[in-house]
This record gives C-alpha cells, structure tokens and sequence, in this order.
C-alpha cells in the first residue's frame, strides 16, 4: 500500500479554513500562556478594573500654551504608566484609514495561492512579504495569524515591487497613510522629549531621524480559531520599536499586561493604537513603559491589525539611556546595545534550548554579568552587571595573532560607589568566552575605611 502524504497546510488560513474542530498541537500555547484567555467578546465588555488610556492629540499643537500642555501631560503620563493608548484626533482622516483597511483586507480576500506569489523566505533572509512564524525548535510554538511585513518608510528603503500589486489602492493608500503616520511620530516624540525635559527634537534625531527611522508595515491576518482558548494569535512580547501605531477591524483581541493581569483593549472607533516600543524605553531609562502584550483570537471573526513599527536603524545607533535620564538615584538600567543586538537578545534569552554553555556568560540574570563583545562592533563601550546596575567599561584589545584575541575590560570609576574590576575575554573562533573575571578594588570599600 503506498502512504498518502497529506501536505501539512502552511497558512493559518488553509488550516482555518480546512474544517478542523481542533487545532494542531504546535499551535497548543503551554498551561503557563493560557491564563486569562477567555472569550475575548466577554473580556471586551468588562468595565471593570484598568483600562487602556484614551489621549486626545485634537490640542497637541495647541497656539494656547494652557490647553496645549494639558495634552503634553495626558501623553506623557500615559506613556510612564501604561506604555500604550488609544489616539483620537490624531489628525489621520478615517477616509484614509478606511482606504488602508479596505486594501490590507482585499488582499487578504485573495486565494491562499496568489498570496503565496508575495511568500517572504525567512532562511534567505528575505523578510519581506507574506509569510507566518516557521518552527524554530522542537518546542518552538507557532501563532495563529498570517501576516504582510514590508517597509514602507523611508521611500529610498522600501522596495514597491514587493508590496501586494492587488487591489491597485494598495500601494497608494498604504504609502500617504505611512507619511502621516511619519508626521504624527514627529509629533509624538516631540512631546516625549519634552517630558524628559529634553529639547523637542531630540528623541526623533536618538532614534535616526528623517533620514534612518525606519517605518515597517505589519498586516496581522488572524483567522477564525476553533480553540481559540488554547491558542494565542501573537505571542506575549514587547515591541523592539521606539513607537509602533496599529489600527484593527474593530474585532477585539489585543491584550496588555498591566499590573499582574491581562487587560482587554476595547475597540475605540477611529482611535489609532501607540504603543512605546523598547528603544523608548531603553532611551527614556524606562520612564516610558513598553508594554507585554499579545493577540488573541477568536472562533467568530476573522481580526485584522495593521502596525506600524518605528524602529531605529539596525547598526548605526547605540541605544542606551539617556545621560539626562540618568543620575546617581536612577542609575542606567539599560546595557548599550545596537538595535540588532538588543533584538539578538531578546530572541536569546527566549531561545533557552539554543543556549550554548559559552553563552551562559551572556545571560543578564546572573549576579555579575559578563559581556563579551567583537572585536569589530561598533560599540567599543561594553557593560557588566553589578548589583542591578549597568557600568560602563572600557575595552582594549592587546594582543591579536591568527587565532584568539586576547582583551580586557576595565571597569571606569563611576561617581564613588563604583567596583573595578578587570575582565578578560579570550576570543576563538568567532566564539567569545570569558575567561577571567577579577574584581580588583571596590572603591567604596575602600573609601569608607
Ligand atoms: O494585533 C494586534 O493588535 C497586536 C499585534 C502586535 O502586537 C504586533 O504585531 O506586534
Ligand atoms: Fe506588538
């Protein structure tokens, strides 16, 4: 008898739309994920407990100084406390948010198979396109949602053959809807900057400015879930953005984790999602919050979501907290990372199977965190970790030869509390390992003798 192979469908959407009462096990959230997940039609209607901030933007450039910095507080102080809101009046009209919905949604009307024409092709790289989370590991879990990911901003960034080529609004609507979400973003980090007491436009140049803020559309398609309560549309996480705006199709699923429990946002007509983003919060030393959050799904309705994501340039910037954020109270709680090393990061910790024993070094848990670093970052400032707070060190390369990289850290005196300290790191192999570490005089020990 010859087997039938049955082609395991590889779009939430083939799969949603097969019939099946049950979903496969890779898309069976751990116990631990499932708390809280209940018919998130219910979990809309509660009035009870927190609530998502709704931040009128209609005076943010108010000529009246009174009404205007009114608004400045409301934004500020939601950003401190929740790390997202609602927008409304934020100055996009609903004409042209209407037309970005219609367009994301009609592409998503067409056959799984002239989607597929757009699939990205994540092992080469290829990002871009129409594609859903591929297994990663043995316990790698998988999100019920297909999605559209491609840049949209800056124009000389962004690649319009790429982009869907049906309904032919697509890529007009989708590019005036990006330009003003640019504008609004000015707007936004603007009044961020200011309460920092920072000047207007300095949290738009941190985070790469006109020219290398990069903007990234993500259409989130979630199919319809036959159990939706064990499944999650996107995982819990925070986003590595410095802002990230999102509309939806008004069926409800976004959640926020706030003070220990998973609030439901509710569907607020014409308002435009902001969520701060880890670079903000990295920036502002986490005066503002990025929020965990995460989708959910349901067995009624197909939910759309359109995000926006903000994010600095990959290389370029070293993102770490502010020097007006930070004082001798409110020491840097952030290590300096690049963008893509923050990124590696957080996969990194996530990724515990993937843990090499030469990386154990790495993980921020451990009381006295060694960084080791590469010869050729662009950081030549690395940290460690001492007592929950970050030092800055130094790094000094003294000795190379075909083979290792023999370095050192040392540790800078920092105010009077500081502890130096000396760190080799022995390279091989494109594998840094941390050798020695050696705490050579505690200054505050010292001094208080
Ligand atoms: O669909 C949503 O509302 C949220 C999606 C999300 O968090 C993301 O794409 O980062
Ligand atoms: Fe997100």
């Amino acid at each position: 008898m010859v087997s039938e192979v049955i082609p395991t469908p590889s779009r939430v959407e083939s799969l949603a739309k097969s019939g099946i009462l049950a979903i496969p096990k890779e898309y069976v959230r751990p116990q631990e994920e499932l708390n809280g997940i209940g018919n998130i039609f219910e979990e809309e209607k509660k009035d009870d407990g927190p609530q998502v901030p709704t931040i009128d933007l209609k005076e943010i450039v108010s000529e009246d100084e009174k009404i205007r910095e009114k608004c400045h507080q409301d934004l500020k102080k939601a950003a401190m406390e929740w790390g997202v809101m609602h927008l409304v009046n934020h100055g996009i009209s609903d004409e042209l948010i209407n037309r970005v919905k219609v367009a994301g949604g009609t592409f998503f009307d067409l056959p799984v198979e002239e989607k597929e024409k757009y699939a990205n092709d994540q092992p080469s790289g290829n990002v871009q396109g129409y594609g859903s989370k591929l297994a990663n590991s043995a316990c790698g879990q998988l999100e019920w949602e297909d999605y559209f990911f491609h840049c949209v901003l800056p124009e000389d960034k962004r690649d319009l053959a790429i982009w869907p080529k049906t309904p032919t609004d697509y890529i007009p609507a989708t590019s005036e809807y990006a330009k003003q979400i640019r504008n609004l973003a000015t707007k936004i980090f603007a009044v961020l900057s200011i309460g920092l007491g920072l000047e207007e436009g300095r949290l738009e140049k941190e985070v790469g400015g006109m020219e290398d803020l990069l903007l990234q559309m993500k259409i989130n398609y979630y199919p319809k879930c036959p159990q939706p309560e064990l499944a999650l549309g996107v995982e819990a996480h925070t986003d590595v953005s410095a802002l990230t705006f999102i509309l939806h199709n008004m069926v409800p699923g976004l959640q926020l984790f706030y003070e220990g429990k998973w609030v439901t946002a509710k569907c607020v007509p014409n308002s435009i999602i902001m969520h701060i983003g880890d670079t903000i919060e990295i920036l502002s030393n986490g005066k503002y919050k990025s929020i965990l959050h995460r989708g959910v799904v349901n067995k009624e309705k197909v939910r759309i979501s359109w995000a926006i994501f903000c994010e600095p340039p990959k290389e370029k910037i070293i993102l770490k907290p502010l020097p007006e954020t930070v004082t001798e109270a409110e020491p840097p709680r952030f290590p300096p990372r690049t963008f893509a090393q923050h990124m590696a990061h957080k996969l990194f910790k996530k990724d515990d199977h993937d843990t090499a024993a030469e990386h154990k070094a790495f993980k921020e848990d451990s009381a006295a965190e060694h960084k080791a670093f590469k010869e050729d970052s662009a950081a030549e400032q690395k940290v460690f970790k001492k007592d929950d707070q970050y030092v800055v060190a130094e790094h000094k390369v003294l000795k190379e030869d075909d083979q290792d990289i023999v370095s050192e850290h040392k540790v800078l005196k920092e105010d009077e509390q500081d502890v130096a300290a000396e760190l080799k790191v022995f390279k091989k192999d494109d594998q840094d390992v941390v050798a020695e570490h050696k705490v050579l005089k505690d200054v505050a020990a010292e001094e208080s003798k």
